[in-house]
């Protein structure tokens, strides 16, 4: 027997199950039975004690049920809500600059040679593989302003199975590499171009988002008509704000009629329930009030925030802002291509605050994880299909085996009966994993059903 709006079940995963809902940062459940249909979607979660009965409701035999072994969990795959696929080649290097001396010194002269497609399938291809390999199941994708090279970038995560959001950039304004750089007219037709095309290839979970760089590298023109083509075609937006003291500086001298800085996207309808903006460390609390009525949700990249000396951002405030918040990597301005990274690094700058100020509230480790998983899917308006475990929603799931083999971490027995209590009230180590794990501990990676890590397809190693 089948459920009625789920196709058959080909996966029934037994085991320890984590994830976040509205409610609860961190929802535990112990052996539990999850089953995922041919469509990769969740048609089924049930207690273990249960296998018979929804054996027979489910129409699966009960000896075909993957048993997660000790020391296993799955939790939702996690969502990187801003990363550069484009500066993937130099990260870890040249964080020597604040933000609009790297750009300029760096970033621009990269990202100028993606017009090369063997240099930009050779970038593109490392990144997609690498962030599976972290347990990024969703990417939010800079590319560069060349448009083939980003059909490319759309094309490696369509073959490698990642979900992503994918962005021609756009920039009309720059002045320190002159030939990196398009005129309104050629950003407009290369835009309408990106979205046709990659829209034609139907991917099912490759869709392109309309990328305005960020305010210093666009004019009022440019921002104008890209407003009108992610309302005309009901697009995702990304773009950057916030992030550094110099910038904001320089937007007050490049937009003098504009009021704050969240004003200018504001103005040209770039602030929508589907934009994603990244940083926003220097918002004011006045600015806060428009993301959340507008919608628009901000991707705190904490790795990049230090890295490159921009600022730190108050997540705690956002949170009370109610405003959507999801984590980024923003590879190359933060070093690291993992969520994991971005996990901790969120914990470590909210503990900065509490360290400045006593009074802050710091962010709990349950938070955090919230935030790398549902959060994410919430801040792409995706958690109608991704975030967490519920029945409908497509299986993005890693497979965590704490004691991997090789792995970093070493299970101590420890005997302090509180610390026992906090380690066994989770079931398994869970929390320690994601603060002490690598990606070692990553033994497999589902998006939408389909087992992406390790690679089924041999043809794409
Ligand atoms: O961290 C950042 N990385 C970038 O590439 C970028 N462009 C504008 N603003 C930016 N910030
Ligand atoms: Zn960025």
């Amino acid at each position: 027997m089948l459920c009625a709006n789920f196709g058959p079940v080909t996966h029934v995963f037994r085991g320890t199950f984590i994830h976040s809902t509205p409610e609860t940062a961190l929802q535990v459940l112990e052996d539990a039975l999850l089953g995922v249909d041919t469509a990769g979607k969740i048609s089924f979660i049930g207690k273990g004690e249960n296998l018979l009965e929804l054996s027979q409701k489910f129409g699966f035999n009960p000896s075909d049920v993957n048993q997660l072994a000790q020391h296993e969990f799955f939790m939702p795959g996690m969502i990187d809500t801003h990363i550069h696929a484009s500066q993937y080649s130099y990260a870890g290097t040249a964080l020597d600059m604040p933000l609009l001396q790297w750009l300029n010194t760096y970033t621009f002269p990269v990202e100028s040679h993606f017009k090369d497609l063997e240099f930009a399938k050779k970038v593109y291809t490392q990144v997609v593989k690498r962030t599976l390999r972290n347990g990024t199941t969703t990417a939010c994708y800079f590319a560069t302003i060349h448009t083939d090279a980003s059909l490319l970038l759309g094309q490696i995560a369509n073959d490698f199975g990642q979900r992503a959001l994918v962005g021609k950039v756009c920039m009309d304004r720059n002045n320190s590499v002159k030939h990196y750089r398009e005129t309104v007219q050629e950003s407009v037709d290369e835009t309408h171009r990106f979205i046709k095309e990659l829209l034609n290839k139907k991917y099912p979970l490759v869709k392109p988002v309309v990328t305005p760089r960020f305010a210093p590298s666009c004019t009022e023109a440019l921002l104008e008509q890209l407003g009108t083509i992610a309302k005309n075609n009901n697009l995702h937006i990304q773009s950057h704000i916030s992030e550094n003291i110099d910038e904001l500086k320089l937007v007050k001298e490049l937009f003098p009629d504009s009021e704050t800085y969240t004003d200018i996207y504001h103005k040209f309808n770039l602030l929508t329930d589907k934009t994603i903006m990244a940083h926003g460390c220097h918002l004011s609390d006045k600015e806060l009030t428009v993301f959340r009525e507008t919608g628009t949700s901000l991707s705190h990249c904490p790795n990049s925030n230090v890295s490159l000396c921009s600022g730190i951002l108050d997540a705690r405030n956002v949170l009370n802002h109610k405003v959507k918040l999801g984590l980024g990597t923003d590879v190359a301005g933060g070093y690291s291509s993992s969520i994991l990274d971005a996990v901790r690094r969120t914990l470590d700058a909210s503990k900065v605050l509490t360290i400045q100020n006593p009074q802050h509230q710091t962010l709990t480790f349950e938070e955090v994880f919230r935030l790398a998983t549902l959060g994410g899917s919430q801040a792409l308006s995706l958690d109608d299909q991704i975030g967490n475990f519920e029945i409908g929603k497509d299986f993005d799931a890693l497979r965590v085996n704490v004691a991997a083999r090789g792995g970093p971490i070493d299970l101590v027995q420890c005997k302090e009966p509180k610390v026992v209590d906090h380690l066994t009230s989770y079931s398994l180590f869970p929390p320690i994993c994601p603060l002490k794990g690598d990606d070692r501990n990553i033994v497999e990676v589902f998006v939408a059903g389909r087992k992406v890590v390790p690679c089924e397809d041999l043809a794409l190693e």
